[in-house]
């Protein structure tokens, strides 16, 4: 067998990823879109980037980034080095959902395994990604990491702003977990239920379902099995101002503590 042909085989045994990075960022304030946005002088997709390009079963990377901004966020990319891996842009959506799925179209078709991560979490440990790809290569069809609960939750009855909640319920923490990024797919499985998904919001029932907020909460709603395998404190979202404290903190110490 050809190099080359060899090469293409041994990628497609690997994991893709896509990430989504095509988001505003309104709730971390007036800025840059929130991918592009720097933490330690290094914008967030990139280190989300890096993080995911650390483990080695991930082949190919696939960012979906603002659209009308590919050739911009592609040469951010070239110009922060990737160790190496298969880095390509596409244009993202009106939403994740959608930029997800865009993502996922430029995937090839040989790939079985793809990871969906959120260029809002840079700080992703590669033990995080390992397990994610290693439980879907052990058969699962979607996983997720996920934390348990620091705080107690409650069910509440939304109202107009400054008007007080009133409590429905207390949910037992014990069987709830926050959910990270990256969410690991049986490649199959995440085309099928991006694809329902799409339709249905192509043609709304008056009764319809409200929108998922991540891509394992689209097979779950298709009645797929989703599987947790432990997230990472350090997986956290930069979604407000303080997350961004936070994440400088983290990564000051991980370049003091370990050559980062
Ligand atoms: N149209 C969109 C919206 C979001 N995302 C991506 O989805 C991820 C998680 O979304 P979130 O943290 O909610 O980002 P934003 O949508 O940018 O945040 P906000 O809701 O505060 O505007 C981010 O990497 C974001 O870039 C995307 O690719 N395309
Ligand atoms: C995908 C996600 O990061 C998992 O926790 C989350 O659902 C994204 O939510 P958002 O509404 O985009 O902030």
């Amino acid at each position: 067998m050809a190099t080359k042909e060899r090469n293409l085989n041994a990628t497609a045994q690997l994991a893709a990823a896509v990430v989504p990075a095509a988001g505003r960022g309104e709730r971390l304030g007036p800025g840059a879109p929130k991918a592009l946005r720097e933490l330690g002088g290094v914008p967030l997709l990139v280190h989300a980037v890096r993080a995911l390009a650390r483990s080695r079963a991930i082949g190919l990377v696939v960012v979906a980034a603002p659209a009308g901004g590919e050739a911009e966020v592609a040469a951010l990319l070239d110009s922060h080095g990737l160790d190496g891996k298969d880095v390509r842009v596409v244009a993202g959506g009106a939403t994740r959902q959608e930029s997800v799925r865009l993502g996922l179209a430029a995937i090839p078709a040989d790939v079985e395994v793809v990871l969906v991560h959120d260029a809002a979490r840079p700080l992703v440990p590669v033990e995080v990604v390992d397990a994610v790809a290693a439980a879907v290569r052990a058969g699962a069809e979607a996983v997720v990491p996920a934390v348990p609960l620091a705080d107690t939750v409650k069910r509440v009855e939304p109202q107009p702003a400054g008007r007080p909640e009133p409590v429905l319920d207390t949910p037992d923490r014990a069987t709830l977990r926050a959910v990270q990024t990256p969410q690991g797919f049986r490649r199959d499985t995440l085309h099928e239920v991006h694809l329902k998904a799409l339709a249905e919001e192509s043609a709304p029932e008056p009764d319809a379902l409200p929108p998922v907020t991540d891509d394992a909460g689209l097979v779950e709603r298709y009645g797929g099995r989703v599987v947790v395998v432990p997230g990472h404190e350090e997986a956290f979202k930069v979604t407000r101002p303080l997350d961004l404290v936070l994440a400088e903190a983290v990564l000051a110490r991980r370049r003091a503590t370990d050559g980062y």
